[in-house]
């Protein structure tokens, strides 16, 4: 059972580390908030919010198709956690640092705030083969989307359309959206200008070439990317599932043009994504340096 005032008495000083530590990371680089924000999620999808994805094994989960040369944000991690030890040694655990992390980062790009649970304990394995499984891919269609959110923690259509709004922030690799540019369901315009950075032909040369998840406001987190769904403007396959006749293109058209239910919907998800599987108690431990078990 997570509670929002574990480390009150503790580490009285642990959330606002945090935040400064967030602040001056977003404001050096904005991309890092997304980074940051999308740690969580990975580490959350892949057998809960234990820290699992921080954990730098060489054949542990950094080095999987979803994950490598794709996450950045640890050295932030490892910094805040340093500047912890520091004040509380043993006391916070780095699943709840980037929970933390997390939520400041949204605040820091102008979304909504929420109260994080805390209390959430760090593994001590990798789980390289469940990154692979549960992790949604952005070939993925509607169906499967609904399905792998609706396995963690039963988080429903409406939840991850909400979660998948973190797409208005952050960056995506030529090799996740390729594909998508010579499918029917996209703003020709806006392919056109996407196949300058990344042509159809394979190639080293382009597969790393980075384009916005939202082309309209790629360093705010507001709800540009739901009216890019309408206007066949998703960046990835599987963004525009979204909105593409299917179920959820209600739930997209709501987002679309009531910003305050889409950041109350966004708050509740994170919670609940926040609360998928953690190790409590006495299970798992408090990392001293969280990219290695202790
Ligand atoms: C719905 C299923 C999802 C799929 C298929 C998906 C897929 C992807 C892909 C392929 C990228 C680009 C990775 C790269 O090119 O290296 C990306 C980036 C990102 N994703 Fe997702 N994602 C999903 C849901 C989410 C959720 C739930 C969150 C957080 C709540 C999230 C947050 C982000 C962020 C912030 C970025 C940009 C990261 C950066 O710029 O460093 N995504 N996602
Ligand atoms: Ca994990
Ligand atoms: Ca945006």
């Amino acid at each position: 059972q997570l509670s929002p005032t574990f480390y009150d008495t503790s580490c009285p000083n642990a959330m606002s580390t945090i935040k400064s530590a967030v602040n001056a990371a977003v404001a050096q680089e904005a991309r890092m908030g997304a980074s940051l924000l999308r740690l969580h999620f990975h580490d959350c999808f892949v057998h809960g919010c234990d820290a699992s994805v921080l954990l730098n094994d060489m054949n542990g989960e950094q080095f999987t198709a979803p994950n490598m040369k794709s996450l950045r944000g640890f050295g932030v991690i490892d910094n805040i956690k340093a500047q912890i030890e520091a004040l509380c040694p043993q006391t916070v655990s780095c699943a709840d640092i980037l929970a933390v992390a997390a939520r400041d980062s949204v605040v820091a790009l102008g979304g909504p705030t929420w109260t994080v649970p805390l209390g959430r304990r760090d593994s001590t394995m990798s789980f390289p083969a469940e990154a692979l499984t549960d992790l949604p891919a952005p070939t993925s269609s509607l169906q499967e989307l609904i399905a792998a959110f609706k396995n963690k923690n039963n988080l429903d259509p409406t939840d991850m359309v909400a979660l998948s709004g973190a797409h208005t922030i952050g960056q995506a690799r030529c090799t996740t959206f390729r594909d998508h540019l010579g499918e029917s369901n996209i703003n020709s315009t806006f392919a056109a200008s996407l196949r300058g950075i990344c042509p159809a032909a394979q190639s080293a040369s382009t597969d790393d070439n980075l384009a916005p998840l939202d082309t309209t406001t790629p360093n705010t987190f507001d709800n540009a990317y739901y009216s890019n769904l309408l206007s066949q403007r998703g960046l990835l396959h599987s963004d525009q599932e979204l909105f593409n006749n299917g179920s959820t293109d209600n739930v997209v058209r709501n987002f679309a043009s009531n910003p305050a239910a889409f950041s109350s919907a966004f708050a509740t998800a994170m919670v609940k994504m926040g609360n998928i599987s953690p190790l409590t108690g006495t299970q798992g431990q408090i990392r001293l340096s969280c990219s290695k078990v202790n």
